[in-house]
């Protein structure tokens, strides 16, 4: 069992977190799932925008008309086939099978009127407690991510910013970031940074994001607005990064500049071989992160594909003029 040190205030670290016992205390359960969602990745990341002309032979989109792939077509990276999920506790059925494919270097936007199933089926993603899948498959790098616990998700490359990030009290925004990089490190059987080094590696992070470095010092998301808690989200993929960012409305909350600090944090992070799936209401959101496919969902399934005009029909016409078109 991996254990982790936490300190209450300050970067030296004073108590154990055991990492595999499910949402173990001191965190909230949701915290404790949140940090085993987590994967990042040694590597630096470096923002290349040729990815995002790039298409998929997989997915029956109009973007992909007489894509040519001179290197062989990009790999999967996650494949979700027929995927029906019900809430535990209810037996409700929330996701009544949703397909999708997402491809390295691609980003995939997942739009849909309130309670169509967005958070659920992205939460489904990261092995969230509370849903039960029932029926479909979901393979991530050719492995099957439903018989992972959270915590493999994110060692294998899952990464999922939260629609409502959650507070962790007695915990600083700096000592939670060590610990959850370190966590990774020693998933990868490396040893871990010391303080001082991930100092260094943090603030330009925090200063890309144009967050306050003070930020670092308090607790988790304790105190922080809507904004300033979607910007700590980024923060935490700035540091732990992913080969797949599952984003659930990180326009939400956020004004002009904020938008655009974190969509350019969001596309500073993207490499050709990693994928971003968000999930948003607006348009303008993907003005600054443009999308290679949006979805439609409805009712628990993913109803249309489309490129970026779908999104655009949408925000001019409403959902009349998708279900019209
Ligand atoms: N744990 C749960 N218990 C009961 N109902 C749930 C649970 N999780 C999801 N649901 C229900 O499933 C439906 C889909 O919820 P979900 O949060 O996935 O929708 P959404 O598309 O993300 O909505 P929004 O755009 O408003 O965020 C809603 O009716 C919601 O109430």
């Amino acid at each position: 069992m991996a254990l982790l040190n936490l300190s209450s205030s300050s970067s030296s670290p004073s108590t154990s977190l055991p990492l595999r016992a499910p949402f173990a205390a001191p965190f909230p359960k949701h915290a404790a799932f949140a940090l085993r969602a987590w994967r990042p990745r040694s590597n630096l990341a470096y923002f290349c925008s040729s990815i995002r002309t790039k298409a998929t032979l997989t997915i029956d989109s109009p973007s992909t008309g007489g894509a040519s792939f001179p290197d062989g077509p990009p790999r999967v990276l996650l494949e979700v086939k027929d995927l029906k999920a019900v809430v535990r506790e209810s037996g409700q059925e929330i996701l009544r099978g949703v397909s999708l494919t997402i491809s390295e270097g691609e980003i995939h936007a997942i739009m849909g009127k309130n309670g169509s199933g967005k958070s659920t089926f992205s939460k489904v993603l990261v092995g969230h407690p509370d849903y039960e899948v029932t029926e479909g498959r979901v393979l991530f790098k050719d492995q099957n991510l439903l018989d992972m616990e959270p915590e493999e998700r994110s060692h294998v490359g899952i990464f999922m910013s939260f629609q409502s990030p959650v507070e962790i009290p007695g915990v600083s925004n700096f000592d939670f970031l060590l610990m959850a990089f370190n966590a990774r490190r020693k998933s990868q059987g490396l040893p871990p940074v010391e303080p001082l080094e991930f100092y260094s590696l943090v603030t330009p992070k925090v200063a890309a994001l144009n967050m306050n470095p003070k930020f670092l010092d308090r607790n988790v998301n304790e105190g922080f607005s809507g904004g300033e808690k979607k910007r700590n989200e980024i923060l935490q993929l700035a540091v732990l990064q992913a080969d797949l960012a599952i984003l659930d409305e990180i326009d939400s909350g956020l004004d002009v500049d904020a938008l655009q600090d974190v969509a350019k944090a969001v596309n500073g992070l993207l490499t050709p071989s990693n994928s971003v799936l968000m999930i948003t209401h607006y348009q303008r959101l993907l003005d600054y992160i443009n999308p290679n496919y949006v979805h439609i969902m409805e009712n628990g399934r993913i109803i249309k594909t489309g490129d970026v005009s779908l999104a655009k029909l949408l925000e001019r016409e409403g959902y009349r003029g998708i279900y019209g078109a």
